[in-house]
């Protein structure tokens, strides 16, 4: 079986005031067309150095990253990336910030209808027509969020690299576009790869969850597949024994295996003022 993506063996040496820093060593990832996998992973392990190596903001120091037959250097409009802080270009409304990643992507082949045809239609995919006049600061984070997304949708990307999409979302808010992003990957069926740190997330919407040991040196240490029914509902899924025992085993991979210990640091107290003896 031939993958779309293939991360091989990848190192990453961060050089820091200190001397070089392997924050990754030897990371293998394949992931096929279609798929939705999830790195999930202690704070600082190396998720988002995984992904900005895929989104080709960083060059890997060892191994690398081939998409499609090619290798990948640079950030390219094939691989569109989602931050937890939506980047909208707070003076253009929702409409105009999708139409631009539209039109670096697509302006020299559509034509002005075709565009703003294309730009309403990924607007609507994330429920955001009623609003799409407004601009970044009239409209909530939620709202905000799925812009966002809808403005990486419309660059068609092969991948869609998502770094914590919902994490500064309510929890209302965070169902509701998970929800709607997994519709969108069943209907549009684009590969994603979303950090995230929420075990009932990775498990509700991912086909494989990759759970990354600690650092320095993290690497890929479990795969775990989810091989849940789609479409996939989350009140029914509360029940489901399968779905109990994969959250179990992500909690288990986390809490038990790659149990993270903090140093806890001892105030360091004052010393007593000596008692003034009479
Ligand atoms: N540009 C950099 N220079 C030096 N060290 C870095 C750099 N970027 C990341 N690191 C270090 O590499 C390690 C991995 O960082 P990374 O941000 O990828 O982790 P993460 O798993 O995404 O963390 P979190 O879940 O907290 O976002 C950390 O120890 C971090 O301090």
């Amino acid at each position: 079986m031939t993958h779309q993506l293939e991360i091989s063996g990848v190192d990453m040496v961060f050089d820091t005031p200190q001397g070089p820093f392997t924050a990754l060593k030897g990371v293998d990832l394949k992931i096929s067309k279609g798929e939705f996998v999830s790195l999930i992973g202690h704070s600082g392990c190396g998720k988002s150095t995984v992904l900005n190596i895929v989104a080709g903001l960083y060059q890997a120091s060892k191994g690398g990253v081939i998409l499609s037959g090619k290798e990948v250097r640079e950030p390219g409009p094939e691989r569109a990336v989602v931050f937890q802080n939506h980047s909208l270009l707070p003076w253009l409304t929702a409409y105009k910030n999708v139409e631009l990643a539209v039109k670096q992507v697509f302006g020299k082949r559509m034509t002005k209808e075709e565009i703003a045809e294309w730009v309403e239609h990924n607007l609507a995919l994330v429920q955001m027509t009623h609003a799409m006049h407004k601009r970044p600061d009239e409209i909530s984070g939620g709202m905000k969020q799925r812009v966002g997304i809808a403005r990486a949708l419309a660059m068609q990307p092969q991948v869609l690299l998502m770094d914590e999409p919902f994490g500064a979302l309510d929890a209302l808010t965070r169902a509701h576009m998970q929800d709607s992003l997994m519709a969108i990957q069943q209907e549009l069926g684009n590969t994603v790869i979303m950090i995230t740190h929420d075990v009932d997330e990775a498990v509700l919407l991912s086909d494989r969850i990759v759970m990354m040991t600690n650092g320095p040196e993290a690497t890929v240490g479990e795969i775990l597949p989810v091989a849940l029914e789609r479409p996939r509902s989350r009140l029914e899924l509360a029940q489901d024994p399968e779905y109990n025992r994969l959250r179990s085993a992500v909690l288990t991979f986390l809490y038990d295996k790659q149990r993270k210990v903090e140093p806890i640091r001892t105030p360091i107290k004052s010393p007593r003022p000596a008692q003034k003896t009479a």
